[in-house]
């Protein structure tokens, strides 16, 4: 939904910055591997500490790289399966530290086996509802679906939970529940997106099977 709707807005709005980073010679490649970096440093040095709203301000600095680094690469007129690949790569990496960071925190101090399983949980489906979109259209079908919960939801619902959720430290009081109910959010939203990718790839394959035997019979 939001890559739908938000997608138009952000390259408005990063066009120009963009435009900058490449009159400075910097590389749509660079800018996926900066970003990346400021994503795994933000979430894997404040989040297994309990200092969400620092991780979350230094994460939502870099994350936004992801949709510079496709609007550069786009200006130069150099889009490139070597940089869709190195994109979509490192999108895993970024979500990886993420969510394990949260996990690392809620198997220590946070002190929550449950809410470590939870994010765990919400590590693995990320992954799982990306893979099923990679290999179905890796074996050449459309795989015709988003789904409920495409990354840039489960970004937008735990980064925005966390920074919150952060602002207990500043004194806000009650306010760190949002992570809770965020990351069960988005568990039960990886799962049912993964469920509506799975049976869409299931019936594009039975469908694309059926028309190769019916073209092989006739
Ligand atoms: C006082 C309170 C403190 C608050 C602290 C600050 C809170 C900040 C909160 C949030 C900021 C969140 C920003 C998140 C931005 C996410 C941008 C992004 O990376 O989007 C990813 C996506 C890129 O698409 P790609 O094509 O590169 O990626 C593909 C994708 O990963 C596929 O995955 P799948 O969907 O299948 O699981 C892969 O299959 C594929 O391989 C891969 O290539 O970009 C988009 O989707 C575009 C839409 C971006 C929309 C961004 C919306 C940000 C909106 C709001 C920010 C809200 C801020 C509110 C703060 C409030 C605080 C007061
Ligand atoms: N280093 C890169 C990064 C991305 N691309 C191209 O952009 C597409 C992704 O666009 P986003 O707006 O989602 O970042 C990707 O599929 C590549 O075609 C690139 O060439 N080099
Ligand atoms: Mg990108
Ligand atoms: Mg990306």
């Amino acid at each position: 939904m939001l890559n739908k709707y938000a997608r138009a807005f952000f390259t408005r709005v990063l066009t120009p910055f963009a435009a900058l980073l490449i009159r400075l010679g910097v590389s749509p490649d660079a800018v996926t591997l900066i970003g990346t970096g400021g994503v795994m440093a933000g979430a894997l040095v404040f989040y297994p500490q309990g200092e969400f709203f620092w991780g979350t301000v230094t994460i939502t600095l870099f994350v936004f790289s992801d949709l510079v680094d496709g609007n550069m690469a786009r200006q130069l007129g150099r889009s490139s399966r070597w940089g869709a690949f190195l994109d979509s790569t490192l999108d895993r990496v970024a979500d990886a530290a993420i969510f394990g960071g949260l996990a690392l925190w809620y198997a220590g101090r946070g002190d929550s086996l449950t809410l470590c399983a939870v994010t765990i949980f919400c590590l693995a489906s990320g992954q799982v509802v990306s893979y099923t979109k990679a290999r179905g259209e890796a074996i050449g079908l459309p795989v015709n679906v988003n789904g409920l919960v495409e990354r840039a939801e489960r970004l937008v619902i735990s980064l925005v939970a966390c920074g919150f959720s952060g602002l207990h430290k500043f004194g806000v009081p009650g306010i760190q529940i949002l992570l809770p109910i965020a990351l069960w959010i988005v568990a039960v939203g990886s799962l049912v997106t993964m469920v509506q990718r799975v049976v869409t790839v299931r019936r594009e394959a039975a469908e694309a099977d059926a028309a190769a035997s019916g073209g092989g019979a006739g």
